[in-house]
């Protein structure tokens, strides 16, 4: 692997089309699928996913919670499964969410980002609450590792909105900052819910990827993804989970429905 996270998820984005599947297996949904809550049954979730999907998601975005609920287990599963995807061509998006001061946060590059760690991912969720300064190391190091990071700038939730109103500003000028240059992508990818009413700030300049968390459960529609994201239209990568996962046999359809849905919306309401 020598080509940057930005290329190769251009690439993977016109080969498969705009979404990205999230795997969260949840006691509830473990349940769903008449499968105890054990670890076995984390791996057998997680396979059937992989299967399902590995060929027609662009990227594929494991939630490590719930890896890590099961301690020593579960992140041997998480291990397999990013080797699975990895292997089959998807790129990885590590849902991990870290942000901390810069000696701690070179620790944490180096578990999900440095080639040779057995967590190694394409690219990982950041929270920029420490300050995005702080995250200037694991820019660097995804850079080095042709990885990227998506930093969380108008998240999904509604109780989001009054904290992050005032800091996201800030994120994007600093995700656009480190872009500045790279084609076809920055490294530095941010997310923005699928959920928001409107956006409050132009992404025109990211020249990064956009993570759009809430496609399903949490009531986005495909119809949303392209309201708010048209003029951005080619950078934007949907993402849903639990929509596309609560039937093991219906994964892959519904995931071709999501994916086609979003691209629809977007080739027909681009501004
Ligand atoms: O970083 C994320 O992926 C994320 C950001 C955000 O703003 N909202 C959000 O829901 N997520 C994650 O995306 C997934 C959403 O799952 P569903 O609501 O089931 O599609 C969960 O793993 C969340 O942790």
């Amino acid at each position: 692997m020598n080509e940057s996270f930005g290329s190769r998820l251009r690439a993977r984005l016109d080969e498969c089309g705009p979404l990205c599947v999230g795997i969260d297996p949840s006691p509830a949904l473990l349940h769903t699928w008449g499968l105890d809550d054990s670890p076995a049954a984390l791996e057998r979730f997680c396979r059937t996913v992989v299967e399902a999907v590995a060929d027609v998601a662009a990227v594929v975005k494991p939630q490590s919670a719930f890896f890590e609920r099961w301690g020593s287990r579960g992140i041997a599963v998480l291990e397999r499964t990013i080797a699975d995807l990895r292997e089959a061509g998807t790129l990885v998006l590590l849902d991990v969410k870290r942000g901390d001061i810069d000696s701690t946060m070179a620790a944490y590059a180096e578990a999900y980002l440095d080639k040779g760690s057995p967590l190694a991912a394409d690219a990982v969720t950041l929270s920029p609450y420490l300050g995005f300064g702080s995250l200037e190391g694991a820019i660097t190091s995804a850079m080095a590792n042709d990885a990227g990071v998506f930093v969380l700038a108008r998240t999904s939730n509604p109780e989001a909105a009054g904290l992050q109103r005032l800091v996201a500003g800030q994120v994007l000028a600093g995700a656009a900052a480190a872009n500045a240059g790279h084609a076809p992508f920055g490294p530095v990818g941010v997310v923005m819910g699928a959920t928001l009413p409107e956006l409050e700030h132009s992404l025109d300049d990211l020249n990064g990827p956009i993570l759009a968390p809430g496609l399903g459960a949490q009531g986005a529609t495909p119809a949303d993804v392209a309201r708010l994201f048209g003029s951005v239209r080619h950078a934007v990568l949907p993402s849903v989970s639990r929509a596309v996962l609560s039937d093991p046999k219906l994964v892959r359809s519904r995931t071709l429905r999501y994916r086609d849905e979003c691209a629809a919306h977007l080739a027909a309401d681009a501004r």
